[in-house]
């Protein structure tokens, strides 16, 4: 099935705009899986099982899965989620970006060996970098554009001049992303719930297009002003995520229900503002 019919389905069918990310630090996990050589799919496993009825997707960040030698965890935990929990999008939080020929080695990895949904990519490597990805009309390309942390502003907020006028750079990645690469309608955007005013540009210019929002919970996002900011007409077109927040709400053998407490809370105070 295509991301996007996936994702409005998964919007409709959840009445969630929530994203659970997946970033496992055993250094975090209850004393009763420390140790094992399968804590960290046992921990998601439990949080996956826990939370997927309050969900919209689950976002899998490559990275806390890589650094503990356990990619094999993380293929067996999207197969646990497309097994256990079907038309739950699952987005490989990997922010690639890299020449055509070896993006096309990191395209099969996301979409053939972890067999992700959709995936986020870095897009100031240009449109070559990120066609291994497009080749794939039925995934989702997430490309990131106003990101969340404080340094985003460094180069994203740069004014460039463009054929279509001066504008800053992450307005020029939304314009291009919405008007460009989107031919197989597969396209969304990485906006940061730290910056509403910019969600809300954003929203201006790329019409309808998906935004996966990081920053709420452990960033200190506002979830009042990124619904007000990057709603869609029908109340959707968000995936809000919230990693840290809800994977520690408890420091027990019930960190998993602590887990849907948190997660059920949010997903409440984000559609109490659709
Ligand atoms: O701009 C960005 C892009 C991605 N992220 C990722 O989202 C989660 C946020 O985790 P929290 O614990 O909810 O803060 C994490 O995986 C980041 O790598 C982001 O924060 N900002």
């Amino acid at each position: 099935m295509h991301f996007m019919t996936a994702l409005r389905a998964a919007w409709q069918q959840r009445d969630s705009l929530l994203c659970v990310g997946l970033d496992p630090d055993p250094a975090r996990f209850p004393a009763h899986l420390q140790g094992r050589s399968d804590a960290i799919l046992r921990f998601c496993t439990q949080i996956v099982d826990a939370t997927a009825d309050l969900v919209c997707c689950f976002k899998p960040q490559i990275a806390y899965f890589a650094a503990h030698r356990a990619e094999d965890q993380l293929e067996a935990l999207v197969e646990h989620i497309h097994a256990r929990h079907p038309g739950t999008p699952v987005v490989l939080d990997a922010k690639r970006g890299d020449i055509g020929s070896t993006a096309e080695q990191y395209a099969i990895e996301a979409f053939e060996r972890f067999k992700a949904d959709a995936i986020t990519v870095n897009p100031y490597m240009g449109r070559d970098s990120v066609d291994p990805y497009l080749a794939y009309p039925d995934k989702g390309v997430i490309l990131l554009c106003r990101t969340s942390n404080p340094g985003g502003s460094d180069l994203q907020f740069l004014e460039v001049d463009t054929s279509k006028g001066r504008m800053k750079l992450y307005e020029h990645v939304a314009r291009t992303v919405a008007e460009d690469w989107n031919a197989s309608g597969n396209c969304a955007l990485v906006v940061g719930a730290t910056f509403p005013a910019e969600i809300a540009r954003v929203r201006a210019l790329v019409g309808e297009l998906p935004l996966l929002v990081p920053g709420i919970g452990a960033q200190g996002g506002d979830i009042a002003a990124t619904l007000a900011a990057g709603r869609t007409e029908n109340g959707t077109g968000l995936m809000i995520n919230s990693s840290r927040a809800v994977l520690y709400a408890g420091k027990g053998e019930d960190f998993a229900e602590a887990a849907r407490r948190v997660a059920e809370e949010t997903r409440d105070a984000i559609n109490a503002y659709r």
